[in-house]
């Protein structure tokens, strides 16, 4: 089975009414590759602002999401609350969130798990830091993210990998296409070696860092990156070029 092309744009913590407002517009009106899967991730204060007038082909999804029922947890959003608002996916394991956040692997892995079993796909970033990358850790510091993530979950069908290696997250410094592409396929091996051939065959695992509407095209080519994650590009028009790489 071929693996649908999929670009996210994550917005992190930007955006105000007016301009998210813009960015909506902009996609609604632009002509999108229809071979590819598209999801777009506001801060949660913008969720139902972009689903209610975002074209109904593009998903939307949260930033994180709590991996309790309801109930007393200030500050935090439930599944049952993102689905009651059609959000049918979200990000979780944002390396901003592992670090900024102190959310560990098993935390993000729980999430993982009450998500997709119960009804939200999960685009779960994993990737290493700059100095773990000159340490040559890079494969064991996505290994060890991957393990923690299969001692929890059993559906791998509503999960997107991305691999977002931090050194290249909002610095402008994209992994080449050569560093992309061996990490993808280590986790594709990894996914081989530890879940199943079919797992391996069917996920999505998109690269993320610095992707713009110059470096995509030349990413895109290579055989285990499945599309992308997009930060500060998501917000400028730029990101519709983006999702429509492979046609240029
Ligand atoms: O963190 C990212 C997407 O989740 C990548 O961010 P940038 O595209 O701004 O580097």
């Amino acid at each position: 089975m071929a693996r649908k092309f999929f670009v996210g744009g994550n917005f992190k913590m930007n955006g105000s009414i007016s301009s998210i407002k813009e960015i909506v517009s902009n996609l609604n009106n632009a002509t999108l590759d229809p071979n590819v899967e598209v999801v777009v991730s506001p801060s949660y204060l913008h969720l139902l602002l972009v689903r209610e007038n975002l074209r109904k082909e593009i998903e939307v999804a949260s930033q994180n999401v709590y991996d309790k029922p309801n109930g007393a947890f200030t500050g935090e959003v439930s599944v049952s609350q993102l689905k009651d608002s059609g959000i049918n996916w979200t990000i979780l394991g944002h390396s901003e969130r592992r670090t900024i956040l102190r959310e560990s692997d098993e935390v993000v892995a729980l999430k993982t798990k009450y998500a997709t079993e119960n009804g939200v796909s999960v685009i779960w970033c994993c990737g290493e830091s700059l100095e773990e990358r000159e340490a040559g850790k890079t494969i064991d510091v996505v290994s060890k993210q991957l393990a923690a993530l299969k001692a929890q979950v059993s559906d791998w069908s509503k999960i997107v990998i991305a691999y977002e290696p931090i050194w290249a997250i909002g610095t402008g410094k994209v992994a080449t296409t050569e560093q992309a592409q061996e990490v993808h396929k280590a986790i594709r091996e990894w996914l081989k070696a530890n879940v199943s051939d079919k797992v391996a065959e069917e996920t999505r695992i998109l690269y993320g860092g610095s992707v713009n509407e110059k470096n995509c095209g030349e990413l895109s080519k290579q055989p285990d990156i499945d599309g992308f994650l997009v930060g500060g590009a998501s917000l400028k028009p730029a990101f519709v070029d983006i999702i429509n790489c492979q046609k240029q």
